[in-house]
């Protein structure tokens, strides 16, 4: 049985869009991870944690998985930690991060895997590039786009754009 799956990624150290990209690819490198769609990238401000760490990328993927949640849980953490993801300061500046934000319509609360994910619902960072992705997506029942507007961050989240390549640099 295959279900399908929303994931966040963030990322605010070292080369920051080319991990995303590698993430992604890392992510799907496996016939149980199928990608089925890809948000736009945003820059966001950091919310919570250190308010002097840089600002992260952040996209979300929706994937179709025949991995259970907590098999899908250890993926993910083996690409965050195959782009040497830390953990150090709670909130804190990282290479990589990957969070489940839903598994279908299941609900689950244990010890290290929580979904949907408890903070998701609040975080523009998640939602908007999220909401632009599928304007159809629902989260505890609310329209992806309503809890966007509705969050704190939502000024902090713009549309990212690599830096202009410079000729002769
Ligand atoms: N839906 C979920 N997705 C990813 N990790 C989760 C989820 N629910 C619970 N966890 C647990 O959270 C733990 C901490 O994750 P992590 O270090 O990525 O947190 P964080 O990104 O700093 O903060 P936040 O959880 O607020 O995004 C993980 O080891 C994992 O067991
Ligand atoms: N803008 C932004 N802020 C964050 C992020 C993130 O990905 N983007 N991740 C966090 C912990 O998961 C905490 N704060």
């Amino acid at each position: 049985m295959s279900v399908r799956a929303v994931l966040a990624l963030g990322s605010n150290l070292g080369e920051r869009s080319d991990t995303l990209s590698h993430a992604v690819a890392d992510l799907v490198d496996t016939p149980h991870v199928r990608l089925r769609e890809v948000s736009a990238v945003v820059q966001t401000k950091p919310v919570g944690g250190p308010e002097d760490q840089p600002d992260y990328l952040n996209m979300v993927l929706e994937v179709e998985t025949d991995l259970d949640p907590h098999q899908l849980l250890a993926h993910c953490q083996a690409v965050e930690n195959k782009h040497h993801r830390t953990r150090e300061v709670r909130w804190g500046p990282r290479t990589l991060d990957v969070d489940i934000i839903t598994y279908g319509d299941l609900t689950l609360d244990d010890d290290d895997l929580i979904i949907p994910h408890p903070r998701a619902h609040e975080r523009a960072f998640v939602l908007a590039p999220w909401a632009w992705m599928d304007s159809n997506a629902t989260l505890n029942g609310v329209p992806v786009g309503e809890l966007a507007k509705a969050a704190g961050d939502l000024d902090g989240v713009e549309p990212y754009e690599a830096e202009p390549f410079e000729a002769g640099q």
